[in-house]
């Protein structure tokens, strides 16, 4: 955590320094010490008693949209006080400060824009990258999170607006994970917008510039890598909400090279895996069981199938015969091996066409995800397609008439986007859906039962991620560690215990759950060699002392 120095030169720069500030919490000796006489209303308070008014200011605000403008100006200002507020009322705040709020912020990011965080790195600053990352406000930056922003949550291209994500992603990193946020730093590459509206916008504070493409594209993000490596050589690195076509080339291109990884494949498998191995311990039948649709082939679902594979593989099956439970559903229909155009990703998760072909009901011969549920008969179906209700009525239910507990995960974001909500399909499946969602929903009651939702959002994982590859001090991320973390978060489901509890664990258990994450994922990385060899109880005392906690600290 950085400390204040006494070289600080205190008065207003310390006040502007969201890390050091303490408000109105600077006791008398401090103001006396520090040069802040008269720069501060005359009562001192103590934490409890700012968060109390902080808390009460944010409810006074008329929109989700206003309480999340006063939580980032607050995130500016104060950081302790900020991260207390959020970690007081976790369940209330993540919406605000993270999906799906999150969402609309990035989209008025330029109208709603106050302060600058993290740094902004734009094209035509490409033979200055390393100027630029000596500017980051931070001492000592461990984590980053980057975007390019061109596809932010299911709301497209956002241009510079995607700055949103990378903020509150790193602001879970510490609510959720309790990694010291001084060490934290995001990022946008503004490589352009092909969004027409922003581009368009007088307001829009991005490059106005359609997106740069091909090698070009990818000559700048090695620019922005190499010069992070020379930089911070040991960071972790991860990447959000990239487009399709850049998010696995870019992954498959570093993740060897240095400690990174992209969350809406890996954080998003893991998530998804661990809610649906719970799911499958709950009805006491195997993964590998099941047949599984997706409908969205993209990062996410190709990200989630390639995982339950790995599971399918470990429970006996050959990588042919999981393969052949795996039904991938895109916009043409069901992916299989006569189709055109596909990215090399999607090749390795086709069914063979002779086998589906028969399914089709269309006069083109593209099987539908209706074909799919009718005739693949899966008990278990995924959303990541971005689309709003795309698991239609007609699909819900001729998914129950095969199966007795349907599993459906809606997983797109923000709320706006989920293929079906939760009371839709709790009425269509007469209450027998084990449902997981990639938004928060309020609780749906169904004939005088009340079904609380899992949020099967990657939020249960990327804060654990973080924290157990700093405490553990590795230096790749493996597929093992986010099988581990799945396998942390299945353990922790309440549905084992009660049927009738949600799959996952409520979002105010998120910081207990993150622990548990991140020392299943630091064990596993010392198992894998990628981090120095520690024992169990080693790794435990890393943690503890590697968590950050919102506490003023005594100035020296
Ligand atoms: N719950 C979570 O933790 C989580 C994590 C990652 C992504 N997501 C959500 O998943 C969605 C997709 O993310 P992604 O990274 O995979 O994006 P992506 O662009 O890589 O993939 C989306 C895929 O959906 C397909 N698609 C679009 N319209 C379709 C239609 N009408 N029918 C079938 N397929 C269609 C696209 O062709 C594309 O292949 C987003 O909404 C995102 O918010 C949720
Ligand atoms: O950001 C989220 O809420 C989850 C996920 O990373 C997404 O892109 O939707
Ligand atoms: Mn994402």
């Amino acid at each position: 955590m950085k400390e204040i120095s006494t070289k600080h030169p205190g008065g207003v720069a310390l006040l502007a320094e969201p890390i050091l500030n303490k408000g109105t919490a600077f006791s008398v000796e401090e103001r006396e010490k520090y040069g802040l006489l008269g720069l501060l209303p005359p009562h001192v308070e103590t934490l409890p008693e700012q968060t109390d008014r902080a808390y009460e200011a944010l409810k006074a605000k008329d929109t989700d949209l206003e309480r999340h403008i006063y939580l980032r100006a607050l995130q500016d200002t104060n950081e302790v006080l900020f991260y207390n507020l959020v970690i007081s009322h976790v369940a209330e705040m993540m919406p605000l400060i993270y999906t799906p709020v999150v969402g609309e912020a990035c989209e008025k990011f330029s109208e709603i824009y106050r302060r600058p965080r993290g740094l902004f790195i734009s094209y035509p600053q490409r033979d200055e990258i390393d100027r630029i990352l000596d500017n980051a406000m931070n001492e000592t930056v461990k984590a980053i999170v980057v975007t390019d922003g061109e596809r932010i949550l299911g709301l497209g291209d956002q241009g510079t607006g995607g700055m949103g994500i990378p903020i509150g992603k790193l602001a879970l990193y510490t609510a959720a994970g309790g990694v010291d946020p001084s060490v934290t730093l995001p990022i946008i590459l503004d490589v352009g917008t092909n969004n027409e509206e922003r581009l368009k916008d007088p307001l829009y504070i991005g490059w106005r510039e359609k997106r740069i493409s091909g090698d070009d594209y990818f000559e700048f993000v090695d620019r922005f890598v190499q010069a992070v490596k020379r930089k911070w050589p040991n960071v972790l690195l991860q990447f959000e909400d990239f487009a399709q076509a850049h998010a696995e080339p870019l992954l498959a291109k570093y993740r060897d090279e240095l400690c990174t990884y992209n969350d809406d494949i890996q954080g998003t498998a893991a998530v998804a895996a661990g809610t649906l191995l719970a799911a499958c311990k709950m009805l006491g039948k195997p993964l590998s069981a099941h047949h599984i649709a997706f409908l969205g082939a993209g990062s996410a679902g190709a990200g989630i199938a390639e995982q339950l594979i790995r599971i399918m593989k470990d429970e006996g099956l050959t990588d042919a015969e999981a393969r052949e439970r795996i039904y991938m559903v895109d916009r043409y229909g069901l992916l299989h091996s006569e189709m055109d155009g596909l990215m090399a990703f999607q090749e390795r998760l086709v069914q063979d066409h002779a086998s589906v072909a028969s399914w089709s009901s269309s006069s083109d011969g593209s099987v539908s995800l209706l074909d799919v549920v009718k005739n693949g008969m899966p008990g278990i179906l995924i959303g990541v397609s971005g689309q709003h209700g795309l698991f239609s009525e007609q699909v819900v239910r001729e998914m129950a008439k095969n199966t007795e507990r349907p599993i459906i995960f809606p997983l797109s974001n923000p709320t706006s986007k989920a293929e079906a909500v939760p009371a839709d399909i709790l009425e269509w499946t007469d209450g027998k859906a084990l449902i997981g969602t990639g938004s928060p929903f309020a609780p749906v009651t169904y004939k005088g039962q009340v079904h609380h939702i899992a949020q099967s959002n990657n939020t249960y994982i990327f804060p654990g991620v973080g924290l157990g590859v700093l405490a553990s001090e590795a230096t790749r991320v493996t597929d093992n560690m986010f099988m581990a973390s799945s396998q942390a978060l299945a353990d922790l489901s309440p549905a084992l215990k009660d049927p009738a509890a949600p799959l996952l664990p409520p979002v105010s258990d998120i910081r207990a759950v993150s622990r548990a994450v991140a020392f299943a994922v630091a064990r596993q990385a010392v198992a894998d060699k990628v981090a120095p060899d520690r024992s169990d109880e080693e790794l435990e005392r890393c943690i503890d002392a590697a968590v950050w906690t919102p506490v003023y600290n005594k100035l020296t």
